[in-house]
């Protein structure tokens, strides 16, 4: 898909392709539908990190309530999203063993309960072994500081995503 083709699309479209570029907050693409025309990938991927940076902090802690937990509820039941699903199994999260999931369990119930949101990490970027290492970590910092971590994580997490449909290659629109 090119750019031509992304600045081409009708509202319906666009938010059908790129609602959950964003895990769950297909209002961030219905809201950047009207930027277009985008010059290419870099430019539709500023818009949306503009909105989410525009958010008020219950905006932006509602993005984060938005992603499922990493080997939680969801990924036990199946109800993922076919993306979270993806980056959740390439981390090797969908083959812990018991005593792995319920501490990692045991820490996003650590990390909620002291922020008030959870832990969100870009999965692909990551593996088994560092998840709960890095949530340990965080479980450390700061609110003000954990709450730009976090939506840093979202940015790299809808960074691939975009990638994935539009390609590191796409062109800018002639
Ligand atoms: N809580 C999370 O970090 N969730 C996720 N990170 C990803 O990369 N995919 C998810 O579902």
């Amino acid at each position: 898909m090119d750019m031509v083709k992304v600045n081409s699309m009708d509202f319906g479209e666009f938010v059908d392709v790129f609602g959950n570029i964003v895990e769950k907050c297909p209002l961030i693409a219905a809201a950047v539908w009207s930027q277009r025309p985008f010059s290419g990938l870099e430019d539709l991927e500023n818009h949306f990190f503009a909105f989410i940076d525009a958010l008020p902090r219950s905006g932006q802690e509602g993005i984060l309530r938005c992603h499922p937990d990493l080997a939680g509820r969801d990924l036990q039941q199946g109800t993922l999203t076919a993306e979270s699903q993806h980056e959740q199994s390439q981390a090797g999260l969908t083959s812990l063993d018991t005593d792995d999931r319920l501490r990692l369990q045991q820490l996003n119930a650590q990390y909620r309960e002291r922020f008030g949101f959870p832990f969100v990490l870009a999965a692909r970027l990551s593996d088994r072994a560092t998840v709960p290492r890095e949530l340990a970590r965080r479980l450390q910092c700061q609110p003000e500081s954990e709450l730009r971590t976090a939506l840093g994580e979202v940015k790299k997490i809808s960074h691939l995503r975009l990638t994935d449909l539009l390609g590191a290659h796409s062109h800018s629109a002639r």
